[in-house]
């Protein structure tokens, strides 16, 4: 059996499982930042992306509705508000939320709204990998659903090398059109700061311990499949599937709005 380890080892653990398979080491994440795909290669990533999106605040729900104390609840609605925005309330402005922006990215590489919005065209990759953190947050004890978010413990570094690259080597792209990522690396610190005091502080046995780290695998794994779906129906020619996404379709009407 493994030994128990202590808080400094444990946390290392898991920043080591991020410094190996975070998807910052994707190849498609490596041609989107270094400014290697084309125009419609950086739309299929938009378009698909936004499937994972949409399905935040949905896993974050079953999490929320497995939290016992007021405390914990709090902390984590704030992710769903986030991703849902608000409305505007007693003097407090609306707020536009992830979603929301993420919509204004694909509308910004000049995909359809409607199409972008119907979830039709998403690759099957992109589905399974989604659809499995979904269910796996449902699944798997409360520990290893709130560890399975730690990804973000990773992702203030990586948004910041794609929103520079992409401002440098797209034409197409703009500051505005990137907007969802502004407040992102802010968030995600906050963020993926209490989850993994909670799993310092709640991975009590060795067995937990692993749980946890396995989580944090297994979310590596549900970014990168993704990424790997992206290269092998866009990169690798002539491979996508015929319900999906055909580059040179859902074009928005008015490009320039
Ligand atoms: O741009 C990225 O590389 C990236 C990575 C991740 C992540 O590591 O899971 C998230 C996000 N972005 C993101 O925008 C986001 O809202 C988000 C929520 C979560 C989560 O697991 O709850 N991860 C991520």
């Amino acid at each position: 059996m493994t030994a128990m380890m202590d808080r400094e080892a444990f946390e290392a653990a898991l920043r080591q499982i991020g410094a190996e398979r975070y998807h910052h080491l994707h190849p498609f994440q490596q041609m989107l930042q270094n400014g290697q795909l084309s125009r419609e290669q950086v739309q299929a990533w938009a378009l698909n992306r936004y499937y994972y999106q949409s399905q935040i605040p949905v896993k974050d729900s079953h999490i929320l509705a497995r939290l016992q104390t007021t405390e914990l609840r709090r902390e984590w609605r704030q992710r769903i508000i986030d991703h849902d925005g608000q409305e505007a309330s007693e003097g407090q402005p609306a707020q536009r939320g992830g979603i929301e922006k993420w919509i204004a990215l694909t509308d910004g590489v000049g995909l359809d709204r409607a199409y972008v919005e119907s979830g039709a065209g998403i690759l099957p990759g992109t589905r399974f990998a989604v659809d499995a953190y979904v269910h796996f947050v449902q699944e798997k004890t409360l520990l290893e659903a709130i560890a399975s978010s730690l990804t973000e413990l990773f992702s203030p570094n990586v948004i910041g090398t794609r929103v520079r690259g992409m401002l440098e080597h797209y034409d197409f792209i703009s500051r505005e059109t990137l907007a969802y990522f502004d407040k992102r690396p802010v968030q995600a610190k906050r963020d993926s700061d209490f989850a993994l005091e909670y799993c310092l502080e709640n991975a009590r046995r060795p067995e937990e311990q692993e749980a946890v780290l396995n989580a944090l695998r297994f979310k590596c794994h549900v970014l990168w499949a993704q990424l790997d779906a992206l290269c092998f129906a866009y990169v690798a020619p002539g491979l996508t599937p015929a319900d999906a996404w055909q580059p040179g379709t859902a074009e928005k009407e008015n490009p320039r709005s």
